[in-house]
């Protein structure tokens, strides 16, 4: 099929080369002039695993194209997705102005009835919003004139579909190629099959396909997210109980996760979630339900656990270094919100970073992708902070080292030679990736998550 994804960011530019791969014609639409020259030029703007390739590769043999002229995309298109950010508003809600101003430019460039996906994460009634807009913008061509009465009619047929995603950073390409399930939230039919027929190599069988009903396929985005996120809160807090308690929050996880019906997964305490979306998304739905006359208790909950887990995790540094924090040296292993991605955004060591240098400390950091996203942006305003292109470098004369991204290659380091590198062998843990018998054997003090 002939498709335009409308905002090449890491949902847009997943879907684009992964819906190419699949065998489709697909236009990526980007404003950013810049990220569109990059990618033309074969530079993938972000970190994601896999992606490169099948962007080069479906960009080669012409079945993926860059463009900034969402005019000429839609002409050549029959769907068309909307990718663009939705960025949480002043009062928590989710903005949006960018999704708003694509519908807009839909209704004003098309030229035969498409079917919108929103694959962005909006409120329960946006596709009504997208829709409204437009409608008003092919109004505005009829009665201007640029349109007649027939092909208004036309047009009109346009029909808004709901397509929620639901990858994660760093496992994209994956996530896309062979997801738990597609969710169409449809009230046409012939738009669900059209739907159905698009993701049918990425579903086998009809069995991962889920249609519903628009709100609740806008809803189910919010749902899963919060859900998501309230497991790891929920962690979080049973970790701060296992500590006070002489327990050990590890042993609690497994024996938890062991019960099919909770699972292993998302229940890895540490230093509270962040990224793009649990953060914005969890506020989000926060005021939705509270506009719709609900008291959000759980999901308000959440919220405050996972604020509150930093300082919890910066309490361990303070008690051990004291509040005042001048002259001291701190080694940062990672930076990035989560392993195999280069995405600083709402990630944990900012604000552990930030607390520790306003304390006056200066940080010696290390990240195995994010390091440059940090400097020139960021952390761009920190100024005591070092980087270096070695995880080891970072730790010459620190006072301690602190881990706050699980990267691979953190996970087995040669004890021996930190211990050689770093003033004190003292090791902060944010995620609970060391046996602490073991270091404790070899001579380091080990402060982890959950435990005492
Ligand atoms: N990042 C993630 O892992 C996931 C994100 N989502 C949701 O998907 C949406 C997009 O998220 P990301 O890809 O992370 O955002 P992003 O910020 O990486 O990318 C958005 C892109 O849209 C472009 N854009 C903005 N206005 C435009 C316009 N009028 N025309 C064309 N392009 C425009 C921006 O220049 C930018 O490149 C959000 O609603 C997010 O909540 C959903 C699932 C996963
Ligand atoms: O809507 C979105 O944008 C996406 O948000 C998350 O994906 P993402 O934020 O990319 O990454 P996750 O792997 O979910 O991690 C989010 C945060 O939770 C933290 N986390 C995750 C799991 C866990 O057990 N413990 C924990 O602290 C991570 O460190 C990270 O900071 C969801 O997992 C995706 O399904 C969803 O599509």
């Amino acid at each position: 099929m002939n498709l335009a994804i409308i905002g090449t960011g890491y949902v847009g530019l997943v879907t684009g080369a992964c819906m190419a791969q699949m065998g489709n014609n697909v236009i990526c639409v980007d404003i950013d002039e810049q990220k569109i020259d990059k990618l033309k030029k074969g530079i993938i703007p972000i970190y994601e695993p896999g992606l490169e390739e099948i962007v080069k590769e479906n960009f080669k043999i012409g079945t993926l194209h860059f463009s900034t002229d969402i005019k000429e995309a839609l002409n050549k298109s029959e769907i068309v997705f909307i990718a663009v950010g939705t960025p949480q508003g002043e009062d928590g809600s989710a903005d949006l102005q960018y999704v708003l101003a694509v519908a807009k430019d839909i209704g004003r460039y098309m030229t035969h009835p498409l079917i919108v996906v929103d694959k962005s994460t909006v409120p329960v009634g946006t596709a009504d919003k997208v829709r409204a807009t437009i409608q008003q913008e092919l109004q505005k061509r009829l009665e201007s004139g640029e349109i007649s009465q027939e092909k208004f009619n036309e047009l009109m047929e346009f029909d808004v579909v709901s397509n929620p995603e639901f990858l994660k950073e760093g496992d994209a390409v994956n996530d896309f190629m062979k997801p738990d399930r597609v969710v169409i939230g449809a009230d046409n039919p012939k738009s669900m099959e059209k739907l159905k027929e698009l993701y049918a190599p990425f579903t086998h069988s009809h069995e991962r396909f889920i249609g519903m009903d628009i709100r609740s396929a806008e809803l189910t985005k919010y749902a899963a997210n919060a859900m998501l996120a309230t497991k790891i809160s929920f962690m979080n807090e049973m970790a701060r109980i296992a500590e006070a308690v002489g327990a050990d929050i590890n042993k609690v996880r497994v024996g938890i996760g062991s019960d099919r019906r909770i699972g292993y997964s998302f229940i890895y305490p540490g230093v509270g979630y962040g990224g793009s979306c649990f953060p914005k998304d969890v506020k989000a739905l926060e005021k939705i339900a509270l506009d719709a006359g609900v008291e959000p208790k759980i999901v308000k909950a959440v919220e405050e656990v996972n604020r509150t887990q930093r300082e919890y995790f910066l309490s361990k540094i303070l008690n051990r270094f004291g509040e005042n924090l001048q002259g001291k040296r701190f080694a940062v292993w990672g930076l990035s919100f989560k392993p195999e991605t280069d995405d600083m955004r709402e990630a944990p060591s900012i604000t552990i970073i930030k607390a520790l240098t306003d304390r006056g400390a200066k940080i010696k950091a290390y990240d195995p992708k994010a390091m440059e996203e940090a400097k020139n942006f960021w952390l761009k305003n920190i100024k005591n902070i070092e980087y270096f292109d070695n995880k080891y470098d970072a730790l010459n004369d620190a006072d301690a080292m602190i881990l706050v991204t699980e990267w691979k290659e953190f996970r087995s380091p040669d004890f021996y030679e930190m211990q050689k590198r770093l003033k004190n062998p003292i090791i902060f843990d944010g995620r609970n990736q060391y046996n602490k018998e073991k270091l404790q054997g070899i001579g380091f003090e080990y402060y982890q998550i959950g435990v005492k």
